[in-house]
């Protein structure tokens, strides 16, 4: 409902006192923080110049250190308070264009007077910082205004629940500090705003939702409680978005204690990183960490290994159907995603720790110094009743003495000597100064040269040890690849389906220091359960997008590996692609928190596609009827039916000429899978400037992209072309979800593409739905 105009000039009048405040608040931020660029420049300059070195006595060292030191702080602390004060500038500057998008009137049950709440990215004092022009819309009387409707309403503060009316609710889109529109609102965040949001052209950087957050969402992003929050929810729902405001959310209830550090996002593929990359610091707050599983495992698994790719491994399972042994990896890829071969692996476990477990020789100069055996033997003499771990630990300790003793040994042999010879000045300088250090000098003492002769021996000696003991304390006398493969090796009651052949090819892959995608996370969890040293404590939420991509096995490993941390696992049972996954309640099944430390929040409604488009995608997999399309129309979805390539090339020609024309700047070619999209890119790149998407390409930029369905998971386009919906491409039913996930990235327009007969997958939507060209 608009509002008068009389009402709409207050409210401009206010915005622009708000301006002025806003004004004032930058100018005095300006006047104190003038020098202190230069000072930061001028401390950087004259750094050299303001200590003194001197390296010539002991003590001077001990003194040019403190004043080293002294002066780093100096700067250190100059840096952050500029840091501070630029961000500070960055968000004041970001208010005056746009101070708040909403507000709210409440009244407390317990007072008199009617307190009105403007709601902005960030909070605002008036000039004497009495009271709030501006509330950030993390702050707990915010939540009204994503919850309620005028009417009876409350919200929580971490002491009390604060009960009370609601007035008035009222929306604002501000721009360069002018009201565009104002209204008030009846329904929960009315349409009309999301309406606008959601018909605006899609970018190559998600953007924040905060103006608009509906009620469902609001509960992801405000749950403090949650060990595990569990979100399944239809495409285009909002899961990402939720995601990423929910981290603004976190970093601002928790400021004092948590930083963007202690935040970790998984992301489907390097493209989603850039994708929403800009969310967080629209909010004014830093990004957090983000990474591919892929990345994760690789920074744990290389070089050892080169670990496959969850690209390369769809690509094999949607292309390779033809290959000799496609059903084994099949199966191999089906066993090791599961909890099942989690027991599996728990049990073996279990067994090392009687016996199995197999040990590196250390060698030194081509002789054994401890042996494989020895090693093997100390740890099965230690209490079997401890952990693996520890006794681990007890056999690192061991081992580091038994080479102590080496070392000693080896300081009288021959080579020792020769290498003497070798060493430069400086290694003599450090030694004669080891010697005054401790006995003071004596200058031409027989003794001093016997001792200096000790030194150099042990000198080198430990040298030539020191990466032995780095190589011990890494654990790398445990040989886990030996471990796992034994695994295949082993007999079971009850044999794994095609185990023989599964075990062969598992045995062969690792040989070659290769390791499949399926094989990284039961290896990874194999080395941590003996090592004991994966743990990662200083990550406190862990966020896993498209979590139906992530095997049940995976999930595990990282509860396992990320032990002191949240975690929020957003997925669609729908946009399931990996031929290992599972429906989220399975993912879930092995679950090591309590019933009461769980949440699980399902969102229905769809955001991103026009109504014509989400009508179209949703009979395409099973048990979509739940889908609520939003309200926002447009044209109806096309199937172009092409005899040939040739056809097939002009139809998409003309397409996409009228795309652009019609504006749209990000149009997606999607193809089934990498292969396809080479050759879509060849066909299309003659006429067009067409980017060819890659699972390396990690920059998102406007334009005609062609990339693999898989590719272009989590993001979204104006416009997305199907490269060819036929039967001969979208074969097996199984691939439904496959089709499914790529119709829906389309946010206004979806054209799909047909050499001969239609995907017998596109059987199941209503012909009313479509268009059919020729
Ligand atoms: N409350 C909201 N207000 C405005 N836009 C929204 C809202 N919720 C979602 N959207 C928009 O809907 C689109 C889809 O959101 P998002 O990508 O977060 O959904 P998703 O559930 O992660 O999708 P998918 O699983 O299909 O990748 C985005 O353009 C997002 O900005």
């Amino acid at each position: 409902m608009a509002i008068d105009q009389n009402e709409f000039k207050k409210e401009q009048k206010r915005v622009d006192k708000v301006v002025e405040v806003i004004e004032y608040k930058e100018n005095k931020l300006v006047e104190s923080t003038g020098g202190l660029k230069e000072d930061i420049i001028d401390i950087r300059k004259r750094f050299w110049e303001d200590v003194t070195v001197n390296v010539d006595e002991p003590d001077d060292i001990v003194e040019s250190h403190a004043t080293i030191k002294q002066q780093a702080e100096m700067l250190a602390e100059r840096e952050r308070s500029h840091k501070h004060y630029h961000k500070e500038l960055k968000t004041l500057d970001r208010l005056k264009q746009n101070p708040y998008f909403g507000r709210i009137d409440f009244k407390e049950a317990s007072e008199q007077e009617i307190e009105q709440v403007y709601l902005g990215i960030a909070s605002l004092m008036d000039e004497t910082n009495e009271s709030f022009l501006i509330y950030d819309w993390r702050a707990p009387i915010s939540s009204l205004y994503y919850d309620y409707t005028p009417g009876p309403a409350q919200y929580e503060t971490p002491e009390e629940t604060v009960k009370g009316n609601m007035e008035l609710k009222r929306q604002f889109i501000i721009r360069n500090s002018q009201i565009k529109s104002v209204f008030d609102t009846g329904v929960t965040i009315g349409d009309e705003l999301l309406q606008e949001v959601l018909g605006n052209r899609s970018d190559t950087h998600m953007k924040s939702i905060v103006a608009t957050i509906q009620k469902e969402q609001n509960k992801i992003i405000r749950d403090d409680s949650s060990r595990l929050l569990v979100v399944q929810g239809v495409a285009g729902s909002g899961k990402t978005s939720a995601a990423l405001q929910r981290v603004a959310y976190l970093l601002y209830r928790y400021r004092q204690t948590l930083n963007a550090n202690n935040i970790l996002l998984f992301s489907p593929n390097p493209l989603f990183n850039s994708y929403v990359a800009s969310v967080l610091p629209e909010l004014g707050e830093e990004n957090m960490e983000q990474k591919t599983f892929q990345q994760y495992l690789e920074a744990e698994l290389s070089p050892a290994f080169t670990v496959e790719d969850p690209f390369n491994q769809i690509e094999y399972t949607l292309s390779g159907r033809e290959e000799e042994h496609y059903q084994i990896r099949m199966a191999s890829i089906h066993l090791k995603s599961s909890l099942k071969f989690k027991r599996i692996m728990d049990d073996y476990i279990q067994q090392l720790g009687l016996k199995g477990m197999i040990f590196r020789n250390i060698k030194f100069r081509g002789k054994r110094l401890v042996t494989a055996q020895a090693i093997h033997d100390f740890f099965y003499s230690l209490d079997a009743s401890q952990s693996i771990t520890f006794r681990m630990e007890q056999v690192e300790a061991w081992i580091l003495k038994e080479l102590k003793k080496f070392e000693r040994q080896e300081r009288k042999k021959v080579w020792v000597n020769e290498a003497i010879n070798l060493l430069d000045k400086g290694d003599y300088l450090e030694v004669d100064q080891a010697i005054e250090a401790k006995d003071g000098f004596h200058e031409d003492s027989f003794d001093d040269i016997e001792q200096e002769e000790a030194r150099l021996s042990r000198l080198v000696v430990h040298r030539h040890f020191k990466p032995l003991y780095k190589k011990v304390k890494q654990l790398k006398f445990i040989n886990i690849q030996a471990i796992y493969m034994a695994l295949f090796k082993e007999t079971f009651s009850s044999k794994p389906r095609r185990w023989k052949e599964i075990a062969q090819a598992t045995i062969n892959q690792l040989s070659q220091h290769q390791i499949y995608y399926e094989d990284a996370t039961p290896y990874l969890y194999l080395k941590g359960k003996i090592e004991g040293r994966y743990q990662n404590t200083a990550i406190r939420h862990v966020f896993l997008d498209e979590a139906q991509d992530y095997s049940p096995f995976q999930i595990a490993l990282l509860k396992e590996f990320f032990p002191k941390s949240k975690m929020t696992v957003l997925g669609d049972f729908n946009q399931a692609i990996y031929p290992h996954t599972e429906n989220l309640t399975d993912l879930l099944a092995d679950d090591v928190y309590d019933v009461e430390a769980q949440e699980r929040i399902v969102l229905t409604r769809s955001y991103r596609s026009t109504y014509e488009i989400t009508e179209f995608t949703k009979p395409i997999v099973e048990g979509n009827e739940e889908i609520i399309p939003f309200n926002r129309h447009g044209e109806k979805p096309t199937l172009t039916l092409v005899n040939d390539e040739l056809g097939h090339r002009e139809k998409l020609a003309k397409t996409i000429k009228a795309l652009q024309e019609k504006g749209h700047e990000t149009i997606a070619v999607i193809c089934k899978t990498a292969k396809e999209s080479d050759a879509a890119y060849d066909a299309l790149s003659k006429a067009f400037d067409v980017r060819l998407v890659t699972k390396k390409t990690s920059t998102f930029e406007k334009g005609i992209l062609v990339l693999p369905s898989y590719l272009a998971k989590g993001i979204e386009f104006d416009a997305v072309l199907i490269y060819n919906a036929s039967k001969d491409i979208y074969t097996q039913a199984s691939e439904a979800k496959l089709l499914y996930t790529a119709c829906t990235r389309a946010m206004h327009e979806l054209h799909l593409f047909s050499i001969g007969e239609k995907s017998s997958l596109l059987e199941k939507v209503p012909s009313e739905l479509y268009t059919v060209l020729k």
